[in-house]
């Protein structure tokens, strides 16, 4: 979506403005003691321009309040402060009693757009765009076939208790989650627009694939869920339905083309409610094509390539409701049915984790371990805060930096860490902490530099049991 353009005279930057809750402290004051401080390094806007940054409110499970009204509240309240904004959390003012009764948190998103290199976007620069949701507390609601076998697809309400926490958590280098955003922000604009396509194409087909246990599955999910939020003012409702294709294909055929059926009935209904925003999700897309060769090759009934051809024929009609948007995984690329790669307008690759991001899920598990209690007896101070990636490259080039240094040496060692895990999937890593946990000879009260030195160990000897 564009950012408009706007004159921002209404914030200068004020030289008076303290910074009383700022999420970083960073100062907009125009110099005036000598010697002047240099001038803070500008994101790329210009001068009469704001960038659009993302904020979102969770209200409590308890809030009835209307999101109009606390929209405008959270607006008032970032008027009154000169923020610096990076992504982060932001408290929830508690001389506010309206806020404080009824919004859980407030989280500045999606601000790593604009800014590279410790760069800090100031609230003059940014025009915030408040998104107010409320979790659904449901769950998950099965298709109930009775048969005892797999449900052929699971349904949520968006955005939902299960994804909470599941994009930022989620690593990736190269902005691949803002491309997707942005490309699925555009597709549902496009689609409101009503733009002609037959002089425009597009469609809201999207395709990740790569190795198994790189967050595929979880980066449609988190997507889905993020979208629910952020065009929650035009959709009101959103929902998710995991169709698992590979549960279709493993019921006898004749019984498949009915659950096809059955499913796509289904969605269709959500699709026609026309303030629903609804969410496909076809996991292992390749089962399609496997089905579809064996039928070919003759060792499956010809039923199967007819439930092959009611389920894309069924995605075709599907296109062009303005309100769905199909998100497929697959394990593989070469062996995906060739018609429905054909199909997806975005093909991610999702790839192994670089040393990167393999460091910052390995620091986000010790947060976490810190947090809870399972790591402790750091002798600086109570909470332990490794530096990102960034900082840690930097501050291993600084010679006055000492090794004696608990953080930096901390830092190393999880640097090391990262580094011994090269060739393992997300996956692995989010369960590395676990099992170093496990394998440990004393696992209580255990410091942080004993556990990254286990860590390394547990993960050479995870590697060395993975097939060539
Ligand atoms: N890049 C990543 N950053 C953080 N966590 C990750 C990443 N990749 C994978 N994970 C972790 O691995 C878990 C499993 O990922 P998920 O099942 O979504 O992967 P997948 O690629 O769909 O795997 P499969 O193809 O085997 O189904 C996620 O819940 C997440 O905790």
């Amino acid at each position: 979506m564009s950012t408009p353009m706007e004159v921002t005279l209404q914030n200068p930057p004020d030289p008076d403005m303290s910074d009383q809750n700022a999420v970083a402290s960073a100062s907009a004051s125009a110099p005036s003691p000598p010697p002047p401080p240099p001038p803070p390094r500008l994101p790329p806007v210009l001068a009469d321009d704001r960038v659009s940054v993302s904020v979102e409110a969770c209200l409590k499970p308890s809030s009835t309040a209307r999101i109009d009204d606390v929209r405008s509240a959270i607006e008032r309240m970032l008027e009154k402060r000169s923020l610096s904004y990076i992504d982060g959390p932001i408290p929830v003012p508690l001389d506010d009693p309206f806020l404080a009764e009824n919004v859980e948190r407030i989280r500045i998103c999606d601000t790593d757009e604009w800014v590279q290199n410790h760069e800090i976007l100031l609230f003059w620069q940014v025009k915030p765009v408040v998104h107010v949701f409320q979790l659904s507390e449901e769950g998950p609601c099965e298709d109930v076939s009775g048969d005892g076998q797999l449900p052929s697809f699971n349904e949520w309400m968006l955005p939902a208790k299960e994804f909470d926490g599941m994009w930022e958590s989620l690593i990736y280098e190269s902005g691949l989650k803002q491309r997707l955003l942005r490309y699925a922000a555009s597709a549902l604009l496009f689609t409101e627009r009503g733009i002609d396509p037959f002089l425009v194409s597009w469609n809201r087909i999207i395709l990740l694939h790569g190795p198994p246990g790189t967050g595929k599955t979880s980066l449609c999910k988190a997507l889905a869920q993020k979208l629910s939020i952020r065009f929650n003012s035009r959709y009101p409702q959103s929902q998710l339905v995991e169709v698992n294709a590979h549960s279709l294909f493993s019921k006898w055929f004749s019984e498949s083309g009915k659950l096809v059926a059955k499913l796509f009935q289904k969605i269709q209904e959500m699709v026609e409610e026309e303030n629903n925003l609804v969410f496909v999700l076809i996991d292992e897309v390749e089962s399609l094509a496997a089905a579809r060769k064996a039928a070919l090759s003759g060792s499956e009934p010809s039923d199967s390539i007819r439930v092959v051809n009611a389920l894309l024929t069924q995605m075709d009609k599907l296109k062009s409701s303005p309100n769905v948007i199909i998100l497929t995984t697959s394990n593989i690329t070469t062996a995906i049915d060739i018609a429905f790669v054909d199909r997806a307008d975005i093909k991610a690759y999702v790839g192994p984790p670089t040393l990167q991001a393999r460091y910052e899920i390995l620091r986000s598990c010790m947060q976490e371990l810190v947090k809870k209690g399972i790591l402790s007896n750091f002798q600086d101070s109570d909470h332990l805060v490794v530096p990102n990636f960034a900082s840690t490259k930097e501050n291993l080039n600084m010679p006055e930096m000492q090794e004696t240094q608990t953080k930096f040496h901390l830092c190393k060692q999880l640097l090391e860490a990262a580094e011994a895990c090269e060739g393992m999937s997300g996956r692995s890593l989010r369960k590395l902490p676990f099992l170093t946990h496990a394998a440990l000879s004393n696992p209580y009260n255990c410091d942080p530099s004993r556990f990254l030195c286990k860590m390394v160990d547990t993960a050479r000897g995870e590697l060395s049991e993975l097939p060539d």
